[in-house]
């Protein structure tokens, strides 16, 4: 056994030791630790036996031998025998520690337990032995403390190869079991570098835009697009400015309450959960402070308040206002500045030929017409498409009808009343005699093959159709370019071609069919099995001529809801076949529900006959006039302005009560409720308008003295009601640009209400024009009021137009 004072000595020695060669195996850091243990070892045992560590030894042969070392210090400690054999065992263990740590911890163990065993064994050995067995244990102890130094360093190792090949490191990256506090440290001064250098590079784009090297767009009142949209601007300035390497974009609102102010902008949690990502820790009130301490000058914004949120409450500057609003009353309501003017396409009314037009096709009229207004206003061009059934296998056996009926017709126009019933005589007869549905088959394949005479019979029926659509577009005031089924004829066959060629056709039960991208939807069906084209077909190669020689960059339909699936598929089939690219096209299908009665059932006629839209129109002008004379109009109106009223009574209120509502949902048709003159209802509206004009003709004042006071008056803003209005009337860019996002209508009538709300409690507030109690005297004129008036009816006008209202000056 080895003297325990010898161990203790050996031990204390081992440990002390520096550590002499690093250079054996230091590709591989294994290799290098086990190298290190080895050398401490050789290094011990030969101070122990007499010999220095500093290689100072006499003996040649030995120093030669351990020149063939490549374990520089070690080897030239043993020159003698026994240290000879000492060397011999270690360059052994050396060996073994190697394989040791290759094959792990596992093995480790299991060499220091038969390590043991042996020690315990061979007690009875001589001195040198023991001793190296004593090291020997030693050294597994160590050996296990560097496999885990060893695990441990390779684990961070690969988790550091692995964030070396990540482009940017950001903190939370690193494994928290990696102690890299230099490199965290580095991550955040980088990050705050980074801030800093997007702070300094806006700096340099903003003094190149200054001295006019690169002029940068930073606010420009001149192009002013609504309020919303310049303080938004103006936010985002200020947010760039703040936070230049975030990359949000945040929308102003309009406050809930006043308390609010008029306007927020809340991008402050946002941009506080993204810094927090970057490792900077930021409230979202102090971010909101941050951004708020940025809000470029501008003459917008009279007062900010910051939320604890974060929120930026704006008050809105009444100088700013007032002149805004008084150069709208002297220039005019423009519209907001286009980027880009697009070529639309707004498919809409189209009823179907010698078929009875509707209420769903009244309601596709009023809506679409409005669409069409408001895209118009905004400086669009549009296209107005009347996309009318008139075409198809019914053709055949109204010829076929018209050649018995009116043989004359080739020389002169059938003198059809009734097309409706015309439609339903040849219907039957097409239903109950043999001999005359083979005749309405070869008719259609005649005028498919375009033959003369029944092309000719085809036009006039659809000739009789059409005044009959005229008449009710006339009376409604609608403009549409009619192209109907018929127009694509010679495109569907070339259509159908092309997609026969490129095989996106596939027989199904006689017929040829096309599924669109997505799966289980149902397929259109292109060509019947007769031979003949369907409304699908029509619709692929109207889609087609739309995007390809109509370059439109937006389609919109409008149809009921019922057919929003065959858009659907539509969509779907021209984007597999590569006519529509959703990316450079938009299409919408502005859906509507179902016009109900009274009742909440399908609206009918008392007797329980589908409503015929003249039969509509001529009730709702009777309505009116009933209206109108009970409020003994009659009386104070001259003819002409009754009978103007009338029709703008009755046609604005069947169109007002359609668009006011969320066109998505159904509506119930209620003459009773059109005609209301409270609530928001065109009546109220028409007489809110006329009011507010009379308002100065009763002082007297003439259009030409308030064009001269706009020269020199201020719009009021002083009284809170009069402030009111001037915010109501400036919302109308905002609402306009709600509009084009999702085609609803009723925002605008929405916004109309409240604008004439607002009117009357500015109305009811404050005296536009004070007369005596008693005589009637005009005491004083409030000339600055009554161009706030002024202002009140043009917007509203504005409104009007675009809902296809017509004002009156009287009612
Ligand atoms: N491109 C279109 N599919 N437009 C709508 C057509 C409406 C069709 N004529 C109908 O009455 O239901």
């Amino acid at each position: 056994m080895l003297p325990s004072d010898d161990l203790h000595y050996i031990i204390r020695s081992v440990r002390r030791l520096p550590l002499q060669s690093f250079s054996r195996c230091h590709h591989d850091q294994n290799c290098s630790v086990v190298s290190n243990h080895s050398t401490r070892l050789f290094a011990v045992f030969g101070n122990r036996v007499g010999y220095s560590l500093d290689g100072q030894d006499d003996d040649d042969n030995n120093r030669n031998q351990s020149r063939g070392e490549a374990s520089t210090g070690a080897g030239r400690l043993f020159t003698n025998k026994k240290g000879y054999q000492a060397l011999h065992v270690a360059k052994q263990l050396q060996q073994l520690l190697l394989t040791i740590s290759v094959f792990g911890s596992l093995g480790v163990l299991l060499v220091q337990m038969a390590a043991v065993v042996y020690t315990l064994a061979t007690t009875a050995m001589p001195f040198g032995l023991h001793f190296l067995l004593a090291c020997v244990l030693i050294l597994f102890d160590d050996l296990a403390k560097a496999e885990g130094e060893m695990n441990d360093l390779y684990q961070r190792y690969e988790a550091m190869k692995k964030l070396a090949t990540q482009s940017e490191i950001r903190l939370e990256d690193i494994p928290e079991n990696v102690e890299c506090e230099q490199l965290r440290s580095l991550i955040t001064k980088r990050n705050k570098l980074t801030f800093r250098l997007g702070i300094l590079k806006r700096g340099i784009d903003e003094e190149k835009a200054k001295s006019g090297k690169k002029k940068k767009f930073i606010y420009d009142p001149e192009s002013f697009n609504g309020i919303k949209e310049a303080l938004t601007q103006i936010c985002m300035v200020a947010l760039r400015e703040a936070y230049p390497q975030l990359e949000i974009e945040q929308v102003v609102q309009p406050s809930g309450k006043p308390m609010f102010g008029d306007y927020q902008f809340n991008a402050a949690m946002q941009v506080s959960k993204e810094l927090k990502n970057l490792g900077i820790k930021c409230a979202p009130a102090e971010v909101g402070k941050a951004i708020a301490s940025k809000l470029p000058a501008n003459k917008i914004i009279d007062k900010v308040e910051v939320a604890p949120a974060g929120f930026i409450n704006m008050w809105l500057s009444k100088e700013f206002c007032r002149n805004l609003l008084l150069e709208q009353v002297r220039c005019g309501i423009k519209p907001p500045k286009l980027e880009k003017r697009l070529r639309i396409v707004v498919d809409f009314s189209a009823p179907n030929v010698a078929k009875q037009m509707h209420v769903g096709h009244l309601r596709s009229t009023i809506i679409g017409d409005s669409i069409a207004r408001s895209l118009e206003f905004l400086g669009h061009d549009v296209l107005r498409i009347n996309h009318v059934g008139d075409w198809g296998t019914q053709f055949g056996m109204l010829i076929a009808h018209l050649q018995d009926t009116f043989p004359n017709y080739l020389n002169e126009m059938p003198p059809i009343e009734d097309l409706q019933k015309f439609y339903k005589e040849s219907k039957l007869r097409f239903d109950t005699d043999e001999d005359f549905k083979k005749r309405a088959y070869e008719c259609v394949v005649n005028l498919q093959g375009h033959e003369k005479d029944h092309v000719k019979g085809w036009q006039q029926i659809c000739e009789i159709s059409r005044k009959e659509f005229q008449s009710i577009y006339d009376q409604l005031n609608i403009k549409l370019i009619e192209r109907g089924e018929s127009f694509y004829q010679s495109r569907m066959e070339s259509t159908v071609e092309y997609l026969r060629e490129k095989g996106f056709l596939e027989m199904d039960d006689g017929r040829l069919i096309m599924f669109g991208l997505e799966e289980g939807n149902i397929p259109f069906t292109i060509v019947k099995s007769d031979g003949g084209f369907t409304y699908d077909t029509s619709d692929m190669a109207a889609i087609r001529q739309r995007i390809e020689e109509e370059k439109a960059d937006w389609i919109i339909y409008v149809t009921d809801m019922g057919q929003s699936n065959h858009f659907k598929v539509l969509y779907s089939c021209a984007e597999r076949c590569g006519f529509y690219d959703p990316s450079k096209v938009r299409i919408d299908h502005v859906g509507f529900g179902v016009v109900l009665g009274e009742d909440r059932k399908k609206f009918k006629t008392r007797s329980g006959d589908t409503v015929k839209l003249q039969e509509l129109l001529d009730e709702g002008l009777s309505r009116s006039e009933e209206t109108l004379k009970s409020k003994n109009r009659h009386n104070v109106l001259t003819p002409e302005e009754f009978e103007a009223a009338k029709k703008a009574v009755a046609y604005g209120c069947i169109k007002y009560a359609d668009l006011c509502h969320n066109r998505v949902n159904d509506y119930v048709f209620s003459f009773d409720k059109m005609l209301d003159d409270k609530g928001n209802t065109a009546v109220y509206m028409l007489y809110a308008v006329t009011r507010i004009r009379s308002i100065a003709s009763n002082a007297n004042i003439t259009s030409k003295q308030l064009i001269e006071a706009a020269k020199t008056e201020r719009i009021p803003v002083d009284h809170e009601k009069e402030w009111k209005l001037v915010k109501a009337l400036l919302r109308f860019h905002d609402e306009l640009i709600k509009i084009t996002e999702d085609l609803c209508l009723h925002h605008l009538c929405e916004y109309l209400y409240d604008v004439a709300s607002s009117f009357t409690e500015f109305y009811d507030a404050c005296y536009c024009i004070e007369k005596d109690g008693k005589t009637g005297e005009v005491l004083k004129i409030h000339m600055d009021r009554l161009l706030l008036c002024e202002a009140t009816a043009l917007v509203m006008e504005k409104c009007f137009w675009i809902l296809g209202l017509t004002p009156v000056s009287r009612m």
